[in-house]
């Protein structure tokens, strides 16, 4: 490099003073040889279509650098550390696969003692930082893997709470340059050590670094640094075909802004959590590549309070400004003025922004206004008699619940948030998936409402989800196999002529079509082609050629 010239950051190649790469901005090089070589060994397919940009209220965002179309994928990015989620069932240490087998049957690390899937799992270097720890410290996990308290101190940690240090301990014995890759992350410490809960989690991972690793350098204040890097930027990664659940810190994937109606998605490829990130819809050259940190179906004051409570911002895009939340008012309950007269009018945010603010009828003749406390309590009540269903769902709960509140005595409307979940709810747990309602052993009458509910959750994807949303994808593929059962019902039944099934499989196929095309991505793919083989199978069974 000129040394003239200032350094942005350490050369990828050797650690020297570098400028940053000119397609991403993203890594540094100290000069031509180390770019090549460096471009060489994949950096090719990872630079571009994006750069880190600063905003005044979004901090660092990732900018797209060109136009990027739907569907195209934007980048993939390794974790930069990954394990078992900070409150795990039992998983394997190494790839994080639930251990489903009775404990006595569990493999056991022969160096640590930790539960893992196999020797080949206890060679992969996943889990070498922590378990050279507990070598170097002495520590062994005995057969009950955990359930006496080994030490003084560690009363309050119980069995699994253990996992919760792993990912924290792993991030402080990462290699120098990467644990100052980690540190430059965003921590909102200061809002973190305000919490409680935070603090008992910082207490908890302590104890377990000094007392049982016997790691008494890493002080609490670095302990907490990480534990809020990891609550501010971390995902949580399922992959349920491999039966994988963990957490993983990605650099760039850190660097993406929330929005409520986001423009990317992001999936994971592999079994180590590789993260890929794919456009949901285009995006042009300079706008800001988003995504959501929680589900679109939750109205705006839950995300409004999700967002301050655990990210510690205010979201103030488009979506929560709007007071009819993209015209489906998912938050809005009625007026009882109104209802009262047999009307159907909603009650609407007066400043959808502020938590504090009143909440006023949509009628201006009408003058009814409710406060916020007032609505907050309401939603609370909803919100347990919703809860209190999906604990043990059943599909004349959810239908007597949908009645009551849709009935001229009911708070709600058809597209509330409650009455959404439900109906997602119905659609992907319930008609189809659970005992007494596999697609089979439907009634009739409860294929008709099955496609019903799906037809109605995709128009309101066409809102909430457009474009290459999993969300989309998955509707379509419940849409498709109920439609395939019904025509199959029917043609059984001489319902229909051989034309009209033909016509049926024509729609259900174009539905299944477009899901395999938003559904690219690699973990989807065995999920995909069992789809489609099911369809084939139900044409032939229909006796005709897809
Ligand atoms: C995963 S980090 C994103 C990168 C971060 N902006 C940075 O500079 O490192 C999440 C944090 O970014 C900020 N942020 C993300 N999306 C935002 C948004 N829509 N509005 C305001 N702040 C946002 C919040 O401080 C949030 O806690």
């Amino acid at each position: 490099m000129d040394s003239q010239m200032s350094a942005d950051g350490p050369c990828a190649v050797c650690n020297a003073p570098g400028r940053a790469c000119a397609g991403c901005l993203s890594v540094y090089y100290c000069g031509k040889e180390h770019q090549l070589a460096h471009w060489q060994s994949g950096h090719k397919h990872t630079c571009a279509p994006y750069k880190i940009s600063k905003d005044p209220i979004l901090g660092r965002y990732l900018e797209a650098t060109q136009d990027i179309k739907a569907g195209k994928f934007i980048m993939k990015s390794k974790p930069l550390v990954c394990g078992p989620q900070m409150s795990s069932e039992p998983v394997c240490l190494s790839c994080c696969r639930r251990l489903e087998n009775e404990p006595d049957d569990w493999y056991q690390c022969t160096v640590c003692g930790w539960p893992l899937c196999s020797p080949d799992c206890q060679k992969d270097e996943q889990h070498r930082p922590e378990c050279s720890a507990m070598s170097k410290a002495g520590f062994y996990m005995g057969r009950d893997c955990g359930k006496v308290t080994i030490l003084g101190g560690l009363e309050e940690l119980n069995q699994w709470s253990w996992y919760g240090s792993i990912v924290p301990i792993r991030a402080l014995l990462l290699p120098p340059k990467d644990y100052k890759k980690l540190m430059t992350l965003q921590t909102h410490i200061q809002e973190h050590r305000r919490n409680p809960e935070f603090n008992f989690k910082v207490r908890s991972v302590t104890n377990f670094i000094h007392n049982l690793l016997k790691l008494r350098d890493f002080k609490e204040e670095d302990i907490a640094t990480v534990l809020a890097i990891f609550d501010t930027n971390a995902f949580e990664v399922a992959r349920s075909d491999l039966n994988q659940a963990g957490r993983a810190l990605y650099y760039m994937g850190s660097m993406m802004a929330h929005a409520c109606n986001p423009n990317a998605r992001l999936c994971y490829v592999g079994e180590k959590f590789e993260m890929a990130l794919m456009a949901e819809q285009n995006i042009p050259k300079g706008g800001s590549i988003n995504i959501t940190y929680m589900d679109r179906l939750n109205g705006t004051l839950k995300r409004l309070t999700h967002l301050r409570t655990t990210k510690y911002f205010d979201c103030c895009c488009s979506r929560c400004n709007d007071p009819t939340d993209m015209g489906l008012y998912l938050d809005s309950v009625r007026c009882i003025t109104c209802r009262e007269k047999g009307k159907l009018n909603l009650l609407l945010s007066t400043s959808p922004l502020k938590l504090t603010a009143d909440w006023q009828c949509q009628d201006p003749q009408c003058q009814n206004k409710v406060s916020a406390s007032e609505m907050i309590r309401t939603h609370k009540e909803l919100r347990t008699a919703k809860q209190y269903l999906d604990e043990n769902p059943q599909l004349s709960k959810y239908k007597e619940f949908i009645n009551k509140q849709l009935g001229s005595e009911g708070l709600l409307h058809s597209t509330s948030t409650y009455i959404l979940q439900i109906k997602i709810s119905l659609i992907f747990d319930i008609l189809g998936h659970s005992p007494g309602y596999y697609l089979k052993e439907l009634e009739n009458s409860l294929l008709v409402y099955k496609v019903q509910l799906c037809q109605e959750m995709l128009d309101i994807a066409k809102i909430l989800h457009p474009g290459f949303s999993k969300t989309r994808a998955f509707l379509l593929m419940q849409l498709q196999e109920t439609l395939m059962e019904q025509t199959k019902r029917e043609l059984r039944d001489k319902l229909i002529t051989l034309k009209e099934a033909k016509e049926s499989t024509k729609t259900a196929k174009a539905f299944l079509d477009e899901a395999v095309s938003i559904l690219q991505e690699p973990a989807r793919k065995a999920d995909v082609e069992s789809k489609v083989r099911e369809f084939h199978n139900c044409c032939k069974r229909m006796g005709m050629n897809a």
